[in-house]
């Protein structure tokens, strides 16, 4: 067992955590999309559940952040359903994909990288800001109050992220595992109900993992929010995930709780037959 996945396993939720996964929150049915000849995902179905941490996992290539992308609707599948609490959606968009409640993170950082940490986390707000310039300079004592509430919420999220001592650094000048906690922080602040983790711990050395491992763990059983991760850390997958579904050349060769992936000897073949 390596370092990280011990220290997670002590913190890992407690045994009720698997009794409050509700219903199907997202429906994915048989997706299919290609990039002219690459067929990047190749009929894959499967669903998220209410309060869980879903990990999407796979070999370099395998389609984990196409996945992603179909998900917050920054591509369209030429085939499949998606259902998103009951509702099938034709064509999404990101930005209605974050109007319902889907935030996600992204492999490469991308904030702000002049902006400092409280600044960045604050775009976050963004959707949920009903002032405007006109609206500000029409009404400035409701806006002044809505400007606050938002910083008080940013505020929590500092207080909960353990960034209080940064908040009005720039993030260029932070280290890598601090601007990708700003970059969870500014996912938060738009108050998810399904959070997309794109390899969170990506680049970051072990004490940086365990409290990201944390961070990601306390999110789903603080706030209940569901969660989708990609990540390449089996031990992390394997200790904090309630299931896993595993891609690979674009198609789904495991989905099933973390001890049942590891025993599938399909799975088992891709990663022996893959580099990483
Ligand atoms: N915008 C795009 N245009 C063309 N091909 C793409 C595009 N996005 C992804 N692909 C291709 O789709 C396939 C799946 O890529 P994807 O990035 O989803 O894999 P991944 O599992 O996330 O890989 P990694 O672990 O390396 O991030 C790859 O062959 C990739 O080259």
């Amino acid at each position: 067992m390596n370092d990280i996945a011990s220290a997670v396993r002590e913190q890992a939720p407690p045994a009720g955590h698997a009794g409050r996964i509700g219903g199907v929150v997202l429906d994915l049915q048989g997706i299919s999309l290609s990039f002219g000849g690459v067929k990047a995902l190749t009929d894959i179905s499967f669903d998220v559940r209410e309060h869980e941490i879903r990990s999407i996992i796979g070999p370099n290539g395998a389609g984990k952040s196409s996945m992603l992308n179909v998900i917050n609707g920054v591509y369209h599948p030429q085939q499949g359903r998606i259902l998103f609490r009951g509702e099938e959606r034709r064509r999404m968009e990101p930005h209605r994909a974050a109007a319902q409640g889907i935030a996600r993170t992204f492999q490469n950082i991308a904030l702000f990288k002049g902006m400092s940490v409280l600044d960045n986390i604050m775009t976050g707000r963004n959707l949920k800001m009903r002032c405007g310039l006109l609206r500000h300079a029409l009404y400035w004592g409701p806006a002044q109050r809505e400007e606050i509430a938002h910083r008080l919420k940013v505020e929590e999220i500092i207080d909960f992220l353990e960034i209080q001592g940064i908040r009005k650094t720039p993030v260029g000048r932070l280290p890598y595992g601090l601007q990708k906690r700003v970059e969870l922080g500014r996912a938060l602040a738009a108050e998810p109900s399904l959070l997309l983790l794109d390899e969170p711990m990506a680049g970051m050395n072990v004490e940086e993992k365990q409290d990201m491992c944390r961070f990601i763990l306390d999110v789903n059983d603080q706030f209940g929010t569901t969660i989708v991760l990609i990540e390449h850390d089996m031990g992390v997958v394997m200790d904090i995930s309630d299931r896993v579904v595993v891609l690979d050349y674009g198609r789904k060769i495991g989905d099933g709780p973390p001890d049942e992936v590891k025993r599938n000897p399909e799975v088992i073949a891709a990663y022996l037959g893959a580099a990483h």
